[in-house]
C-alpha cells in the first residue's frame, strides 16, 4: 500500500466486519462504505476510492467466490493481506429473546460460520447485504420475531440487545482480508 492512498472502500455500514478491518489495518484513511462487493471493487477501478478492503476467505467458509472473481479484474492488484478474528452474536430488539425468534438475518458468509448453532433451530435464514445491514434493518423493524447475526459494535450502534454470544463456537474463526489498489494508480 502506498502513502498516497486516502479513501478506502469496503462492504457495509457502521459495525460491519469490513469496517473493523479498515479501522485496524488502514487507519487514518477516509472510509467509503458501499452496499456490495462489486461496488467496492468498482470504486477502486473507477478511481472514486484509492484502495479497498475485501474479505477473500474465512477459516470456516473457505474462499469467498464472488470476491476471488472480482480480484481477477485486470485493473486491480492485491497489495497486502490481513486477518481478523470474527465473533458473531445473535442480536434482537427490545422484547425479543431466544423463544420469540422466527427469522434470522445476516451476510451469507456469517450465516455459514454459525451453521452449527443454527442447525436444528427452526428459524428462517434471510441473507443480508452485510452483517451491519442485517442489524440496521432489524432495528428499523423493531420486530421481536426477528434476529440478526452481527458484531458487538453493530449491537451498540443500532441499539440492539445481544441475545446469545459467540455463535461461531470456540474454534478459531478468522477472515482474511485483501488490501486492493488500482493497478495503474502509481505507475
Ligand atoms: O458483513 C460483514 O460485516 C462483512 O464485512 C462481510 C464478511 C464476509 O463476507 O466474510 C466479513 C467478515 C465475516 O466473515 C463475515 C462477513
Amino acid at each position: 500500500m502506498t502513502a498516497a492512498a486516502r479513501i478506502v472502500a469496503y462492504l457495509g455500514g457502521n459495525g460491519s466486519f469490513s469496517e473493523e478491518a479498515c479501522r485496524r489495518f488502514v487507519p487514518a484513511h477516509q472510509l467509503m462504505p458501499l452496499g456490495d462487493f462489486a461496488s467496492v471493487a468498482r470504486a477502486v477501478c473507477q478511481g472514486s476510492a484509492d484502495l479497498a478492503l475485501l474479505p477473500v476467505s474465512n477459516s470456516r467458509v473457505g474462499p469467498i467466490a464472488t470476491v476471488r472473481h472480482l480480484l481477477a479484474h485486470p485493473e486491480l492488484r492485491v497489495v497486502g493481506e490481513q486477518v481478523l478474528g470474527v465473533r458473531l452474536h445473535l442480536l434482537g430488539c427490545e422484547g425479543a429473546d431466544i423463544t420469540t425468534i422466527r427469522h434470522v438475518s445476516s451476510h451469507p458468509a456469517a450465516l455459514i460460520q454459525c451453521a452449527p448453532y443454527l442447525d436444528g433451530r427452526e428459524w428462517i435464514a434471510i441473507p443480508a447485504a452485510s452483517t451491519s445491514e442485517a442489524a440496521r434493518q432489524l432495528a428499523a423493524s423493531n420486530d421481536p420475531s426477528r434476529a440478526a447475526i452481527a458484531s458487538e459494535a453493530a449491537a451498540a450502534i443500532y441499539g440492539l440487545r445481544v441475545l446469545a454470544r459467540d455463535l461461531q463456537g470456540e474454534a478459531e474463526n478468522i477472515t482474511r482480508f485483501a488490501i486492493v489498489e488500482r493497478r495503474d494508480q502509481f505507475a
